[in-house]
């Protein structure tokens, strides 16, 4: 409905994720840069909330603003843009890190070989994130992807020892990236002999259980920017093996048939 302005269409709020996210605080930087924060309010929820809101108002062609990623596989199921960010709130593309805790090398060279040489590009984690959206179970959408991409994974098993049914602990949220990207990694370290343990946990408890020691590794830290605090906050306590994926992206994300292009547009 063009009359009413994008406000009053989505009673001012914002359909966000988990609080912990660093696309939320990324969020509520946007919102203070566009003099959004009195106006504007950012609903904390999970990644599965969010998307299951998106879904209902996109099949009813509602007006609704997500705090939306890339990669994800909403991007290849509805018609959707990215709101403008002329201020740059959200920082540039960045890359998706692998970090194991201190002393993994030496305690499971095998292992951290694989994690190391672990790399993917978006458009392979969204095959996988679609395959799960349209009702795989994760593990199953991993080892479908494993099973077609046999040249792809033995660049990362290359020259690692077998496991021999040694333990491998993963962390990971529930966001829809990191549920692809940590069940194929352990589809791959499980088929070379690996006993891997899958564990579901917030952001911070993720960062603090590889820092701490109590996890081996992660797939899933988001940098430069929106990890920086978990990061900084743990410097040192971690080794970062680089880049799993490159050319993520963050913002806030519109179905194509809301008549906004930028976050200005939002300003009363
Ligand atoms: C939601 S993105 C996958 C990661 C983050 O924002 O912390």
């Amino acid at each position: 409905t063009g009359s009413k302005n994008v406000g009053d269409q989505v009673n001012y709020e914002i359909t966000g994720i988990d609080p912990g996210a660093g696309l939320m605080k990324a969020t509520e930087k946007a919102m203070k840069d566009y003099g959004l924060k009195n106006d504007w309010t950012l609903k904390e929820g999970s990644s599965a909330a969010m998307t299951a809101e998106l879904k209902k108002a996109y099949e009813r062609k509602e007006p609704i603003i997500v705090t939306g990623w890339t990669p994800h596989w909403m991007f290849s199921k509805y018609d959707l843009k990215y709101l403008k960010d002329p201020k740059g709130s959200y920082g540039k593309g960045e890359s998706i890190h692998t970090l194991t805790r201190k002393g993994f090398k030496q305690d499971n060279p095998g292992a951290n070989q694989i994690l190391d040489q672990f790399y993917w590009k978006p458009a392979d984690m969204e095959n996988v994130m679609v395959k799960v959206q349209d009702g795989a179970k994760p593990a199953d959408a991993a080892a479908d992807w494993v099973k077609s991409h046999k040249k792809q994974v033995a660049k990362w098993t290359k020259g690692a020892q077998k496991g021999n049914g040694k333990q491998v602990s993963l962390v990971y949220v529930a966001w829809e990236s990191e549920i692809a990207s940590t069940n194929v990694i352990a589809k791959v370290l499980e088929q070379e002999g690996y006993t891997v343990k899958l564990q579901q946990v917030e952001a911070g408890p993720m960062f603090a259980g590889v820092a701490g020691g109590s996890a081996d590794a992660m797939v899933a830290a988001w940098l430069p920017t929106t990890h920086k605090d978990y990061y900084d906050k743990y410097k040192g306590k971690f080794e970062d093996l680089g880049p799993n994926l490159e050319g993520t992206k963050l913002g806030l994300t519109v179905p194509k048939y809301m008549n906004i292009d930028s976050i200005e547009d939002l300003k009363k």
